[in-house]
């Protein structure tokens, strides 16, 4: 059987669901890009098979049309489909990080002999476009879809039975449930993060010793401040009633770790660390396909320039494959300290093994 699919936007989610769609039995996947210099780009990477600055010609015969573009993008997009031919049965679908007003969306454009399944794959990064995509992107997250009533089981069977080629766990969810949930587990948490680095960055302005000081804590609860700022204005503004809710309450929080620092409750703080330890500790494990999830290890380096070719060397002798290694501090008088990141968690304990029988201090 032969199917076609075709992917409006090939970025880093558009680009990793083209990476885990493409070679399978009878697939071709069809890119579609906005800019001349992008078609060119998607060819040339291997992510899809081909591509085109044709929208009608991406869609053409389409069995499903993946939309993974920022989601402020989306409402044009199924304006511009409802006026093309699609194939009888067509399945579109989109990853927009909100759902509720895309399915309102979708809901007032009439897109004959095609059904609209809202999706959002739970995995992503900080980075963004095509080179970041990767096929193991969503192995063992979560894949939301929330189709609305009229959408039969058949064309959700459909849906579902392609996505199972990306390993992830389809959940199936309520637009506007959704929303609130991932308002508060990531839409809030980028606010956080992007706000506590712009607060670090003004006071740094005055001394840049600020910088130099960040460390592990600063940089764990910060890496998503990294993310793309158009796809983020998007997803914020998509979910605004949730966000400014959640903005309330997160008010509130810190309001409370003022009065407890005002009145020196010490045992408040205590409580406030060991319910928030409880609670994070039956969080699901760190998965492993998604980019984000890197095992890292650490070791002293003395003379880093040497130090980085060489470690690198005995890595690749020894086929361990690195992800990625930085000094995170390299003051002329103390010794620097390497982070060495590897995308499978067997990897980093072999490093380990590796380069504590080769005299290194290392630890993870
Ligand atoms: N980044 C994440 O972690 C993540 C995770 C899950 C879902 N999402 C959702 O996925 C969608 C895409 O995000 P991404 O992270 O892949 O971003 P991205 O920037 O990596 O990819 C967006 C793609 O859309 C293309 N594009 C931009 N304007 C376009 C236009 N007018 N017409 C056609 N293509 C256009 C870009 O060139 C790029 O290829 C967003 O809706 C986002 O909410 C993101
Ligand atoms: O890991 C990251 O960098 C992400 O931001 C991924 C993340 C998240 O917040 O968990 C971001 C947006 C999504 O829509 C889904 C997943």
């Amino acid at each position: 059987m032969k199917l076609k699919i075709a992917m409006i936007g090939v970025g880093l989610i558009g680009g990793s669901l083209a990476l885990c769609f493409k070679g399978k039995p009878g697939v071709t996947v069809m890119g579609y890009a906005h800019l001349p210099e992008l078609k060119d780009k998607y060819i040339a990477s291997g992510v899809v098979d081909d591509a085109t600055l044709s929208l009608e010609e991406a869609v053409q015969d389409a069995d499903f049309i993946f939309l993974c573009v920022p989601v402020g993008l989306l409402e044009s997009y199924f304006g511009q489909l409802a006026k093309l031919p699609l194939k009888k049965g067509c399945i579109i679908t989109d990853v927009g990080s909100t759902k509720a007003s895309i399915a309102a969306c979708a809901e007032h454009v009439r897109m004959s002999d095609a059904y609209f399944i809202g999706g959002h794959p739970m995995a992503g990064s900080e980075r963004a476009g095509v080179d970041a995509a990767s096929s193991v992107l969503f192995e063992n997250a979560y894949y939301v879809l929330t189709p609305s009533e009229q959408v039969p089981e058949e064309a959700y069977d459909r849906l579902s039975d392609l996505l199972a080629y990306t390993r992830a766990q389809i959940v199936r969810v309520e637009p506007l449930l959704h929303d609130d949930i991932v308002g508060a587990i990531s839409h809030l948490p980028h606010v956080i993060a992007v706000a506590l680095v712009n607060q670090v960055r003004e006071y740094n302005e005055s001394n840049p010793l600020y910088k130099m000081l960040a460390a592990g804590g600063f940089r764990d609860i910060t890496r998503i401040a990294s993310s793309d700022a158009i796809v983020w204005r998007d997803i914020l503004l998509s979910n605004r009633e949730v966000l400014l809710g959640l903005l309330k309450d997160w008010n509130g929080q810190m309001t409370a770790f003022t009065e407890m620092l005002e009145q020196q409750n010490g045992e408040g703080i205590e409580e406030a660390f060991r319910q928030a330890r409880e609670f994070r500790s039956v969080l699901p494990e760190r998965r492993k396909g998604m980019i984000s999830s890197l095992f890292d290890l650490y070791t002293d380096v003395q003379d880093a320039p040497g130090m980085i070719g060489k470690i690198a060397t005995e890595l690749g002798a020894n086929d361990i494959n690195l992800s990625n290694m930085e000094i995170i501090e390299n003051r002329v008088d103390v010794p620097g300290i390497m982070r060495l990141s590897f995308r499978q968690e067997e990897e980093m304990e072999r490093a380990k093994t590796l380069l504590d029988s080769l005299g290194y201090q290392v630890w993870v």
